[in-house]
């Protein structure tokens, strides 16, 4: 579950974000909308604990993360919270496999090859495990980004434009998987966006 509540945060002197009050329960999922600058990047790193509030309080899975601090926020977040970007963030000198078996030791987890065959097998990427990042398609390397996102079976997923550089087809397959791994684990699911493609099939949505 994530709630944000009289939430600002300010860039600077002439920048304040003001964002509404607003809660997604556990398993639920939902789209965060709005023009370019309106504060929909800025409210996912919130709920990732990437940025701190200048006022309010921001729950994440059921956690004030005001409470946490440095690294056990960055433990919780590995544990917890899946992230994706419009772009994957992989090393691309690294296999497939090294950028997920780092995954799990980020977030303090022992180290599990099955569960990473398990995940690349769920999203048709078995083939792809032993490849450096660099020689995968801009398709295959977001749905990498997703199997990392989902590695750790976390309680939230946030997406943020996971569809923006990425054709009709992979848009869909994305979305699709996106949804279906979230409902395999319950996790809260929040995708900010303004692609048509994505606000069509969320009824749940906060316009900011
Ligand atoms: N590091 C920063 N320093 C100062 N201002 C910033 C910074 N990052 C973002 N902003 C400003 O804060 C506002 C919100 O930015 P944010 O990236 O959250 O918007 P967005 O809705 O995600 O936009 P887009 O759809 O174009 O990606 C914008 O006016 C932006 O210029």
């Amino acid at each position: 579950m994530i709630s944000v509540q009289s939430v600002i945060y300010t860039y600077g002197p002439d920048k304040h974000l003001a964002f509404p009050d607003w809660e997604v329960e556990q398993g639920k999922h939902s789209l965060i909308l709005g023009g370019s600058g309106c504060g929909k990047t800025t409210l996912l790193h919130l709920l990732a604990g990437l940025r701190t509030p200048t006022g309010g309080i921001v729950k994440t899975a059921g956690q004030v993360l005001s409470e946490l601090g440095g690294h056990r926020m960055d433990v919780f977040r590995g544990k917890h919270i899946g992230l994706i970007f419009q772009k994957p963030h992989l090393l691309s000198v690294l296999t497939v496999e090294d950028n997920l078996l780092l995954a799990q030791y980020m977030a303090e987890l022992p180290q599990n090859k099955k569960r990473i065959r398990d995940v690349l097998d769920v999203l048709n990427l078995s083939d792809r495990r032993n490849a450096k990042v660099y020689e995968l398609s801009q398709g295959e390397a977001q749905r990498i980004a997703i199997a990392r996102a989902v590695l750790n079976k976390p309680k939230v997923i946030l997406a943020d434009e996971p569809t923006a550089s990425l054709d009709d087809d992979n848009s869909e397959k994305v979305l699709n998987i996106l949804e279906e791994q979230a409902n395999v684990y319950n996790a809260t699911l929040v995708i900010a966006t303004h692609d048509q493609r994505v606000k069509s099939r969320f009824p749940h949505q906060l316009k900011l």
